[in-house]
Formats: structure tokens, sequence, C-alpha cells
């Protein structure tokens, strides 16, 4: 497999590119709808898909969540991070499409669409081993943490890499935390995770191994959505609460213009 640095950017499967990251100046916009409890006399902010949700809330519609996440964010990307079949890609493709102006990136699938022909990642991990696919995934999170308004569903070991928490955290970082059992389940029948492969050991005990290594690893995320038997909709709808609660208890900073330069000048408090 040979893959030029040059090719490893996301490419985007709904019609709209997003921006790039520089068009934004603030990460986390403050937003008068806070969280949950807004009143129907808030302002919304001027945003076509919250305009259009502003004139439901007057005629007594209860706005998605979600939705309102979109405003509140700014631009800025989830990462959905977590053990493979805890649910990234379901849960992040629904995210997105309740959120309304976010669009989805899944890192795996960018990685496999690198790939030449049919090749899966269990074929690279075999032919060029666990290491190589590493700086792959590093790369390709390089490339998408550039862009804003994403969600980006991330490979199962994206954590382990010191160099990427500094692309993730430009983000929002949510783990997701199905129990063993639930995830060993969901992929009893599925051969498409190489870490899982062999006859060596049972699913469950390696992905324990996997999840004692990783574990500190994945709770450096900014929001922990842990998660028993709930469907993809109602871990998004859990996701989403959790997402605006760290953003009320983290609001963006304010510039605050220093106190000994306000001073300069004034009568009182003036530096002797
Ligand atoms: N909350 C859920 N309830 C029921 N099934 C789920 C739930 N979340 C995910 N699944 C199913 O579990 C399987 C694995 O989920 P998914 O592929 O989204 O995991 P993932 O975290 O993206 O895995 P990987 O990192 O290996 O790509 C899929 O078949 C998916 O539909
Ligand atoms: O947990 C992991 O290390 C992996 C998870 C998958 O998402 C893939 O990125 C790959 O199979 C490796």
């Amino acid at each position: 497999f040979v893959i030029h640095p040059s090719f490893v950017r996301p490419t985007f499967t709904t019609a709209s590119r997003p921006a790039v990251r520089s068009t934004v100046s603030s990460p986390l916009q403050p937003l008068h709808v806070g969280g949950f409890d807004y009143q129907p006399d808030d302002e919304i902010p001027s945003n076509p898909i919250t305009a259009e949700k502003a004139d439901d809330i007057e005629e007594g519609f209860t706005p998605d969540p979600a939705r309102l996440l979109s405003p509140r964010l700014g631009g800025t990307n989830l990462y959905l991070v977590g053990l493979m079949g805890s649910g990234k890609s379901a849960v992040g493709r629904e995210l997105a499409l309740r959120m309304g102006s976010y669009t989805f990136i899944d890192t795996d699938e960018v990685i496999t669409n690198l790939l030449p022909g049919d090749a899966t990642i269990s074929d690279f991990f075999e032919s060029e081993g666990e290491e190589e696919f590493r700086k792959i995934e590093s790369q390709v999170l390089a490339g998408v943490h550039g862009y804003v308004r994403c969600v980006v569903s991330t490979g199962g070991g994206i954590v382990c890499l010191p160099q990427n928490w500094s692309k993730l955290q430009t983000g929002i970082v949510v783990f997701l935390d199905p129990s063993l059992d639930v995830i060993a389940d969901r992929l009893k029948n599925d051969d498409s995770r190489p870490l899982l492969q062999g006859d060596d050991e049972s699913p469950k005990s390696k992905l324990e191994g996997i999840m004692n290594k990783r574990r500190k690893m994945y709770e450096q995320a900014d929001v922990v959505v842990k998660i028993g038997e709930e469907g993809v909709e109602q871990v998004v709808d859990v996701l989403v609460r959790e997402t605006h609660k760290f953003i009320d208890e983290n609001p963006p900073k304010q510039y605050q213009q220093p106190e000994d330069s306000a001073d300069v000048g004034g009568d009182d408090g003036a530096k002797q």
C-alpha cells in the first residue's frame, strides 16, 4: 500500500463542503436559548435553520435540542471517540443529520477510500501493520481538523497517539461508553475489526484488554456518554443533552481588558 500524503484529505459525501477553519474567529458562541430551558420570547440567532425554528417556537413547537447545538458550537467540530463497536459511526451519522448544518465524517471510511481497489482496513493491518495504520490515521485527522461544522467518527485507537489530541482538542471530544458485553454482542458476527480477529482469546476478552489500556485516554474526553440498552436515537438525545451541559459549564472566554490597563490615566488606582 502506498498512500501519498497529499491524498490524505477527507472526501465529503454531502453536496456542500464545509468552510475552512480559518473563517471561524471564536469557537463556542453563546446562545440566548440556554440549554433546554429557553423561553419562547428569547432571541434566536439569525441562522436560516434556527430562524425557521423560531417561528416553530412561537407556534408552541419544541425544537430538537440537536438543532440548537449548531449555533452554540459556532462551527466547532464534535469528535466521537470510543472502542470499536461503541456506535461512533451510527450515532455520529444520526447526530449530524439532526443538527442540520453539520457534515458527518468517518475517519475509518476516509482511510478505506484511500486504499486501492476493495482493500479494507483489515487488509491494511495485515500487510502494513498497526503502526503504519496509526500514521495514516494521524494524517487523516490532521486533514479533517482543518474543517469546521463536522461530526467526526474516529477510529477506536485514535486516542493512543498524543499528537492526535492536539487536533481532537480543537473540538469537543465525546466518549461513547457502552459495556463490553453490549459491544461484544454488537460485533459477534462482524469480522471487519482486525484487532478482534484470531482464535487465541474470545472477542470480549480482547476488548477487555484493549479497554484496560485505553480507558484513561478515552476519559480525557470533554463529554462522556454511558450507554446501556439505549438505541441510536436515544444515545443521540443523551449526547446532545450532555454537550449542551458542557457548553453551559464551559462558556466561551470573553475578551477582558487587563485591570491595570483599564486604570491607566485614571485618578484612583493609578500605579505609583
Ligand atoms: N445504540 C445502539 N443500539 C443498537 N445498535 C447500535 C447502537 N450503536 C451502534 N449500533 C450498531 O452496532 C454496530 C457497530 O456500531 P458502529 O459501527 O457505529 O461502531 P463504531 O464505534 O463506529 O465502530 P468502529 O470504530 O469499529 O468503526 C453497528 O451495526 C451499529 O448499527
Ligand atoms: O480500536 C482500534 O484500534 C481500531 C478501531 C477501528 O475503528 C479501526 O480504526 C481499526 O480497526 C482499529
